[in-house]
């Protein structure tokens, strides 16, 4: 049975924080592969900036080229949006009957409003979920503290966002630190985020 991490994100664009965050979890935890999944319409988010899927999917693709337990995944790409993490579980399940095991990756912030996601509760009830640190404002809720099926893992907190990376590129500052070199180069050859 292989253990996949599944992390789910827009990732417009991939940053050094997921591909850190995601690696740590490799090498740290009984996880065999995290798979970025890249979500087409996030539920709560808007769509203004989005990068197309595929150009997302390239950049996260030409990141994690070079780790072999990292993998991107088009999964939600032919779902219908916006794109509820549910109906992506059920759909894995059908594509990968056998094999694998699959477990959320999650941020304490997404914990937090976890509530507000559809199903959550089944969400709970069939998977474990790995949450780790994130500096964030409010409380995880007390029924979701000491939840059987939530498991809390130690990481780096790496408090960078997509949204900066847009920002501060847009406005002409230098935010190649912030990227994976691979990433940096797709963005800057394509002109995205001016
Ligand atoms: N610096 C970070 N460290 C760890 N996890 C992160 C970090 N930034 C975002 N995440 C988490 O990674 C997942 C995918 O992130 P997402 O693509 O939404 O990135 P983001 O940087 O938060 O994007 P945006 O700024 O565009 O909202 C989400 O669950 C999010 O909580
Ligand atoms: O299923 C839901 O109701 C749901 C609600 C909000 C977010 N999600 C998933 O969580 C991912 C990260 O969320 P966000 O808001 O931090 O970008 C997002 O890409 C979705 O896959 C899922």
């Amino acid at each position: 049975m292989k253990k996949v991490g599944l992390f789910f994100g827009t990732f417009n664009p991939l940053h050094i924080g997921h591909l850190i965050l995601a690696n740590h979890l490799v090498q740290e935890t009984d996880l065999e592969e995290v798979w970025f999944v890249i979500t087409p319409q996030s539920p709560f988010k808007k769509k203004s900036s989005l990068l197309d899927n595929h150009h997302r999917y390239q950049m996260v693709f030409e990141a994690v080229e070079e780790f072999p337990h990292l993998k991107p995944s088009k999964i939600e790409f032919d779902l219908p949006q916006p794109n509820y993490t549910i109906n992506t579980l059920v759909h894995l399940e059908e594509k990968y009957p056998k094999g694998y095991s699959f477990q959320l990756i999650m941020g304490e912030d997404n914990l937090k409003s976890f509530r507000k996601w559809k199903n959550y509760e089944e969400i709970l009830a069939r998977y474990e979920l790995l949450v780790y640190p994130r500096l964030s404002e409010g409380v995880v809720p007390e029924d979701l503290q000491d939840h059987p099926a939530i498991h809390r893992i130690e990481a780096p907190i790496i408090e960078i966002s997509s949204t900066l990376v847009r920002r501060m590129h847009k406005e002409g500052k230098d935010v190649r630190p912030m990227l994976p070199a691979a990433v940096w180069k797709f963005m800057d050859e394509m002109n995205f985020y001016r």
